[in-house]
């Protein structure tokens, strides 16, 4: 799976007129985590430094790709699987899915970026409680605490069709109207946290298409 995933980000880098993607698991369940087997197999501490290497590495890439990116939580997301929704830049939870942090529980820290994009969304103090008591937060909690973005009304996790077409549904309305340049510029700026990097993205579609067309309409704004 770890694999997979990196290579899948990396086709995803070769997406040059994408706008949106959505990580979602599949049959009632959005992740548990490492695969147990193989989490025995490389339980030393240079195994545990690749592997983070690997997961930061997909993880970062996933965050900065020029896609508007969102993890569609229906079931658990548990260890790992926490880890991992926190790198799309939106979060919607089904109403009866669980997020639970059981890093400590199972004796290590966050390796899979886990850490750092939890106190980023959350605060410090939150992060540590979660990371420490390893409760479940339930898909209301994580609404209040900024876990979550919004809550898909799906009472059963099962649905995983109907949860898929919501969840594209919520993306659409923020990205279906925009021209991909747009989207990715927009996304691009908010990705780089960098004055000198946002000039140069902004001028690739400044004077574009998009732009012109757009002038062209005189819209007003005010409705
Ligand atoms: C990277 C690392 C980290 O901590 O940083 C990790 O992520 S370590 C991984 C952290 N995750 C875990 O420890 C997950 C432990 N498993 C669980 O808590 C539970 O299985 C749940 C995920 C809550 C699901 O419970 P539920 O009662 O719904 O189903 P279940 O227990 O019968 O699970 C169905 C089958 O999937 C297996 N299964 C579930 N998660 C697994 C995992 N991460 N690796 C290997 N097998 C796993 C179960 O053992 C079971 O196999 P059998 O039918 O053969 O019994």
């Amino acid at each position: 799976m770890m694999v997979d995933l990196n290579d899948a980000v990396m086709e995803l880098e070769h997406w040059k007129t994408g706008k949106g993607v959505i990580l979602y698991g599949v049959g009632g369940t959005f992740c548990s985590g490492g695969y147990l087997d193989t989490v025995k197999n490389i339980c030393n501490s240079e195994d545990g430094y690749k592997m983070s290497t690997l997961m930061h590495d997909s993880v970062l890439r996933l965050r900065n790709l020029p896609l508007v990116s969102v993890a569609l939580v229906t079931g658990k997301a548990i260890g790992g699987g926490a880890e991992l929704i926190l790198a799309t830049d939106f979060r919607l939870l089904s109403s009866s899915s669980e997020i639970r942090f059981v890093e400590a529980r199972m004796g290590v820290g966050t390796g899979w970026a886990g850490g750092t994009l939890l106190q980023r969304l959350v605060g410090p103090r939150t992060a540590l409680d979660l990371l420490l008591t390893c409760r479940k937060v339930s898909a209301d909690e994580a609404l209040v605490l900024g876990l979550a973005d919004d809550l898909i009304e799906e009472k059963d996790d099962d649905d995983d069709e109907a949860a898929l077409k919501k969840t594209t549904d919520w993306l659409n309305e923020r990205i279906a109207h925009h021209h991909y340049s747009v989207v990715q510029t927009v996304k691009g700026i908010i990705a780089c946290d960098d004055f000198e990097e946002e000039r140069r993205i902004f001028s690739s579609t400044w004077g574009g298409k998009a732009q012109q067309d757009a002038l062209n309409k005189n819209m007003k704004h005010n409705n």
